[in-house]
């Protein structure tokens, strides 16, 4: 299983700050002291000449942080001011108000009075991972006109309102919106939640810095495999294992040979439609697979005359010639869909899919998968199925329905759910694209890979070079869900080592400077 920066839902981060707290070894009011000054220390980083900071301390313990945070930019010479509530909270909680009102004043959590001195920054401690249902009168209030809000906003754990889970605002539509809060900074802790990737999160969430409060031996000593792990380019770790075997340098074998790397078959369209799966096939050729031969019916062969030379030429006119062609068992990965034709791409998964061969299904493939039922229940788990959110719709129109709902409580349905609920179903694994790209296998495990910072890969083309990298990478022999999540963060990375300007074609030929960087281990 590839390593990455491993994601916790909240429920997972509650288990272990209890299983921390109850091991004697760390009190709550340690956790917090240890968030509210992990905070603090942040915003005097950013902001090192002290200033005027309002703080906002909500119902619970993310307002304990908040009153940490308050003290400890006093003490350092900040002006604060500190709107809170009238509850009685916890005893933890208690203790860090009280610590605080030794040394300031409490006004009330209302809009007109935050609006009514100024602030150089503004902490929001309102909600973190408790956000159980919308924010709702002076709160919900509050939180809209911190939205407009004229200084930089600081979130503790998150933008209040945002659900960690899913990366919505519970109570609100899943669109963009100018109401949506956005902080400059985010200091969340231990690990990031899957709302810090998914959806608006990335962008509400500003700069997110993930912060050490000392729980790593509690989250490391659970018993059971960690489930989510994530490819994310602050984090990105792609898999130590191909790290240390140098596996995607091609170094594991004393004697390779061409065919040791495998070989790859990407099914093109029919005349003047091969455009999309030579650019899956270039990209498999990059990424290292042995030998990759594209297979255009006989009649469009002529068009794949040309370079690169290193690419074979086999005509496949229909299924019976398929099933001739997987008679060599060498041939050891599929790539099916891209501007092959809906019904070229029917008739060839039906060859397809009872030869149990790694196949990856994109486009035309998936549209006809979507229209025959009988060939999603010939799917295996050597098949990565990569959807965009119309595709994903069209395969799984109630799971989609399911997303697009109102998010009226926490946890919110999400992506992530979505994902994986849909590769449970189809027995492959699924890989949901998007700036929040989601990887989901069938037991569960699933990858989260962020990509919000190179907008200019939404571009023509692709997604077809993500399919010929994945399609490479079986070929190579990586396990479907590594594949389709180094094919993720490798693509990602061709783009972002391109930069703005990018075009399809550029993609692959920036493969081999992404897997220098990957394997000299100079990836951040
Ligand atoms: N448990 C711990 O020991 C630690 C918790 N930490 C902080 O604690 C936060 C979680 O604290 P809590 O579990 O107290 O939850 P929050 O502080 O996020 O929310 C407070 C409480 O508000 C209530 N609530 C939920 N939705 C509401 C709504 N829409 N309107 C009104 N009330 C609502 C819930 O009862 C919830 O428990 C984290 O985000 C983090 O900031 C950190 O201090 C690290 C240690
Ligand atoms: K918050």
């Amino acid at each position: 299983m590839s390593a990455g920066c491993e994601i916790l839902t909240t429920a997972q981060m509650r288990a272990i700050e209890t299983t921390a707290m109850n091991s004697g070894s760390v009190t709550g009011l340690q956790l917090m002291e240890r968030a509210g000054r992990a905070v603090a220390d942040q915003v005097r980083l950013r902001w090192p000449k002290a200033g005027r900071a309002t703080v906002l301390c909500g119902p619970g313990n993310n307002g304990s942080d908040g009153f940490v945070v308050a003290r400890l930019l006093r003490r350092a010479g900040w002006r604060v001011r500190v709107l809170g509530m009238d509850n009685r909270p916890g005893p933890d909680a208690d203790h860090m108000k009280r610590q605080w009102l030794a040394m300031g004043g409490l006004e009330p959590l209302d809009a007109a009075v935050l609006h009514a001195q100024p602030a150089d920054i503004v902490v929001d401690a309102i909600f973190g991972t408790g956000l159980a249902r919308p924010p709702s009168g002076p709160l919900a209030e509050v939180l809209e006109s911190l939205a407009t809000h004229p200084a930089p906003v600081v979130a503790v754990d998150c933008p209040s309102g945002l659900c960690l889970d899913s990366g919505a605002f519970l109570g609100r539509p899943r669109q963009v919106s100018d109401r949506d809060l956005r902080a400059r900074l985010t200091v969340a802790f231990d690990s990031p939640k899957p709302g810090h990737l998914l959806e608006r999160g990335p962008e509400c969430c500003g700069e997110l810095v993930i912060a050490d409060i000392g729980l790593r031996p509690w989250r490391e000593a659970r018993t059971q495999q960690p489930v989510l792990t994530a490819i994310w380019p602050r984090f990105a770790i792609p898999d130590a294992r191909c790290i240390q075997d140098n596996r995607l340098g091609k170094q594991s074998s004393s004697h390779p040979h061409k065919f040791s790397h495998g070989h790859a078959l990407v099914l093109a369209g029919g005349r003047g439609k091969g455009g999309a799966a030579r650019l899956s096939a270039r990209a498999a050729l990059r990424i290292g697979a042995g030998l990759v031969t594209i297979a255009p019916p006989l009649d469009a062969l002529p068009d794949h005359v040309g370079q690169p030379d290193a690419l074979m030429r086999r005509g496949i006119d229909d299924d019976a010639a398929l099933h001739d062609a997987l008679g060599d068992a060498r041939i050891n990965a599929l790539c099916i869909g891209p501007g092959s034709g809906v019904n070229r791409a029917e008739m060839l998964l039906r060859a397809a899919l009872p030869a149990r061969r790694a196949t990856v299904l994109d486009a035309d493939a998936l549209t006809a998968l979507s229209q025959a039922a009988d060939l999603m229940g010939a799917l295996h788990p050597a098949c990565v199925l990569t959807p965009h959110g119309g595709e994903f719709a069209r395969l799984f129109p109630d799971l989609a329905g399911h997303l697009d709902g109102l998010p009226a409580k926490g946890p919110a349905y999400s992506r992530l759910d979505a994902a994986r609920d849909a590769a449970a179903r189809c027995g492959a694994v699924v890989l949901l694209k998007g700036p929040d790209t989601i990887i989901a296998a069938p037991d569960g495990q699933a990858r989260i890979h962020s990509a919000f910072d190179v907008p200019w890969l939404a571009t023509a083309g692709a997604g077809d070079v993500l399919a010929g990298i994945i399609t490479g990478l079986l070929a190579r022999g990586f396990q479907p869900l590594d594949a389709a999540s180094l094919g993720a963060l490798i693509h990602a990375k061709a783009a972002r080592a391109f930069g703005p300007g990018l075009i399809a074609d550029d993609l692959p030929d920036m493969i081999p400077q992404v897997l220098r960087q990957l394997t000299c281990r100079s990836i951040r």
